[in-house]
């Protein structure tokens, strides 16, 4: 297969696609986000026939190797369209929650040692700082266990998501997926997770966390998302589908 049937300006936008998420890989070793090859970032391409793409990184390769022209491009049925490597194991389920959910534009997934340690509990992340109301709108979500290979990570996510405003969920024994408007958004929502698990988990060696308000919640997200910072500040962008029931709705659901 080639991309040779593709426009010129598709084209051009795959080539500056392979820049980007080949520069951001480099970002998860430097935030400490893995270890030896056990984390990947992706970013869609959109076609304007619909039939989007996305690049990622080659599997098992080790960060340094990680240029722009070592990406491989698929569809968004994980199959492999340009590049000589095989894709990332996790191809299939980036794949999947960009055909499922049009919004989101960047997938990262890492092993981060505490958002993974959480997950190998099962446990959310409780939404106990005002830096997880900014950029999580609440709880960290956990999704199923899900083994690799097939599309049940990808669904597990998108199940897992759908119904949260929090661009990370924890998948069971496995360790955080975070999604955002484009791959720097998740790379962030990546950075954010671990930290925030981290000190959650310290916060709970000292005795039980407070929570926060749910309208404390609600109103911390806002001005996060839609004021903090200069304007272009990688949040997650992610709009919550309708269904999304907010910290508030929880709240007076009680
Ligand atoms: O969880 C797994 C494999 O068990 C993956 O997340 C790897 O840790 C990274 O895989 P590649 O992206 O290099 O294929």
């Amino acid at each position: 297969m080639s991309l040779d049937h593709l426009s010129a300006e598709v084209r051009a936008e795959v080539e500056r696609t392979r820049a980007v998420v080949a520069a951001l890989h480099a970002e998860l070793p430097r935030w400490g986000l893995v270890v030896w090859t056990a984390g990947n970032v992706s970013q869609r391409v959109r076609v304007p026939s619909g039939d989007d793409l996305l690049v990622i990184k080659p599997s098992g390769v080790t960060y340094d190797e990680l240029t722009p022209e070592a990406m491989v491009v698929c569809d968004l049925e994980g199959n492999l369209l340009e590049g000589t490597r095989a894709p990332s194991s996790d191809t299939a389920a980036h794949a999947y929650v960009y055909a499922h959910m049009p919004e989101v534009g960047g997938v990262v997934h890492t092993h981060s040692t505490y958002a993974t340690a959480w997950a190998a509990r099962a446990e959310p992340v409780p939404c106990v700082l005002t830096m997880m109301a900014d950029e999580f709108g609440g709880d960290i979500p956990i999704g199923p266990f899900a083994l690799i290979g097939d599309d049940s990570i990808g669904r597990g996510i998108v199940e897992t998501l759908r119904e949260s405003r929090s661009p990370a969920v924890l998948m069971r024994n496995h360790g955080p997926f975070t999604i955002g408007t484009d791959a720097k958004a998740a790379v962030k929502a990546a950075v954010m997770v671990e930290e925030v698990a981290r000190t959650v988990h310290i916060s709970r060696q000292l005795g039980e966390p407070l929570p926060i308000e749910a309208h404390h919640v609600d109103s911390l997200y806002d001005r996060y998302q839609n004021v903090y910072g200069q304007g272009s500040a990688p949040t997650s962008g992610i709009t919550p589908a309708p269904t999304t029931t907010s910290a508030t709705d929880k709240e007076q659901q009680r």
